[in-house]
């Protein structure tokens, strides 16, 4: 939780009050997660691929840069085609991916990117020669060292000075050996999603086994294993009868894919939160019927905290009653949604309890302190537990919410604005991170016109 002064991060964005209950349709752009895996599978592949519909934020975009420094070309197309653009979207832009042999020297930008100071150093080890991580004053705290430690033992030498975090730089020497590795993803399972994706290119392959006592972020292994799986990857892993806590990845070649990334779920929240609060009415177009993202659980959790969806051919549509319940709840598989259940247990009829989700201490910011201290700057009463959150609901007025460089806080003070006139959000703009549209959908839904953000 450190403090900016620049004027943009330090510039307020008065939050929308809602007077009436909402009532919209919100296009949300793709996925975060699934962008940037496609990206790491279809440069390590065999043949080009196309990304439709990518998302295009700051951790995408980083992404795409850093892949074109390490040789791989990446070419933006946009299309005004409705058959790309979806039916809801009004314009489709589209990625192609030319895989090659990762190039050495380079040198990477992460920005704040947990999936690509994770998901890079592993593809960076197949390139002859240095390859320098390297980003924001956050990316140096945020935990790598076990990542740094099982490349090591797979054979990458790396230079960290020690510290098991940025900057590093990774000294590849065209191929990596590979085989068996422990590491404990207990502080993030982007560890394990990061050996997976690039396994298939080892000349062993990968054999993860992770040792710690818990393992969060479940859905985000299961969406690196299901992509892995249809770019032709052979994977073993616990779900598909394979041993608890191991996943084995066989070597050999990925296939260029022709992909459409779904909408980014996590993203939908912040909307359907107002529907939930307001008591009013919002449908998510193009909700997947089936999928790993972690933000599809927000159907049973708005559930639970008195709201109702129905998934059809429209998508998913939250209607609430304007009375909203507190939740007991262990987030650890979706730890990413807590900032927007937060705001919605803020503005409950009882107490909520989230549990599980000790490791966002580590993520963009500390966000159980970033919360508890915002939420109760606006009069709320938050407490940190061991593990999570304890959220007493009291009568909130306004004031300023810091954000801390942190998108989904960013978010969360916009769901509290709806109900509680006069917040003012700081730095709304580190919503570009993964949503950069974020405030002009907000507004738009609030104006109840049908929102259409870009693809
Ligand atoms: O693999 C991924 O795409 C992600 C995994 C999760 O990380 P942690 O396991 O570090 O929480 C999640 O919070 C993050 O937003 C995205
Ligand atoms: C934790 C998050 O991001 P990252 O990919 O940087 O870990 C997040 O988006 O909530």
């Amino acid at each position: 939780m450190t403090d900016h002064h620049d004027s943009q991060t330090t510039a307020l964005w008065p939050a929308p009050f809602a007077s009436d209950a909402v009532d919209a349709t919100v296009t949300v752009p793709g996925s975060k997660s699934v962008t940037n895996r496609a990206l790491i599978l279809s440069a390590l592949a065999a043949d080009p691929g196309w990304l439709r519909r990518p998302l295009r934020s700051r951790d995408t975009l980083l992404m795409a840069d850093a892949l074109r420094s390490l040789g791989i070309g990446i070419e933006e197309t946009v299309s005004s085609s409705s058959e790309l653009a979806g039916p809801h979207s009004g314009r489709g832009e589209s990625w192609r991916v030319i895989p090659s042999a990762p190039q050495a020297p380079a040198s990477v930008d992460v920005g704040n990117a947990g999936t690509v100071m994770r998901f890079l150093p592993p593809l960076a080890a197949l390139a002859e020669g240095p390859v320098r991580f390297d980003g924001d004053p956050r990316s140096h705290e945020r935990p790598l060292r076990a990542l740094i430690g099982a490349l090591t033992a797979l054979g990458a030498r790396i230079e960290d000075g020690g510290r098991g975090a940025l900057p590093l730089t990774v000294h590849g020497v065209g191929s990596l050996e590979g085989g068996q590795v422990e590491v404990d993803a207990s502080a993030s399972s982007q560890f394990i999603s990061a050996l997976l994706l690039s396994g298939p290119r080892f000349n062993q392959g990968v054999e993860v086994r992770h040792t710690g006592d818990v393992l969060p972020s479940l859905p985000h292994i299961r969406m690196t294993v299901d992509m892995l799986r249809r770019a032709g990857a052979q994977v073993d892993a616990p779900d598909s009868g394979g041993e608890p806590n191991v996943w084995r990845v066989t070597p050999g070649a990925l296939l260029g894919r022709d992909l459409v990334i779904e909408p980014d779920l996590s993203n939908a929240q912040p909307f359907l939160a107002a529907a939930l609060v307001t008591g009013g009415r919002v449908t998510i177009p193009d909700w997947p019927a089936r999928t790993t993202q972690p933000g599809d659980a927000l159907r049973g959790i708005f559930t639970e905290m008195g709201g109702s969806c129905v998934l059809d051919e429209r998508g998913l549509t939250l209607t609430g009653t304007g009375r909203v319940r507190g939740i007991d709840a262990d987030l650890s598989e979706v730890g990413e949604l807590t900032p927007g259940i937060a705001a919605v247990a803020a503005l409950a009829e009882g107490e909520s309890v989230l549990r599980g989700v000790a490791h966002l201490r580590l993520h963009e910011t500390d966000r159980l302190a970033a919360l508890t201290k915002e939420i109760n700057s606006l009069g709320g009463d938050v407490t940190e537990t061991a593990d999570g959150l304890r959220i007493r609901p009291r009568p909130l007025h306004g004031g300023v919410f810091h954000t801390y460089e942190d998108h989904r806080l960013a978010t969360a003070g916009a769901v509290l604005g709806l109900l509680v006139k006069d917040v003012e959000v700081e730095n709304v703009a580190t919503t570009a991170k993964t949503m950069p549209d974020f405030p002009d959908l907000w507004h738009r839904m609030l104006a109840s016109e049908p929102a259409t953000a870009r693809a």
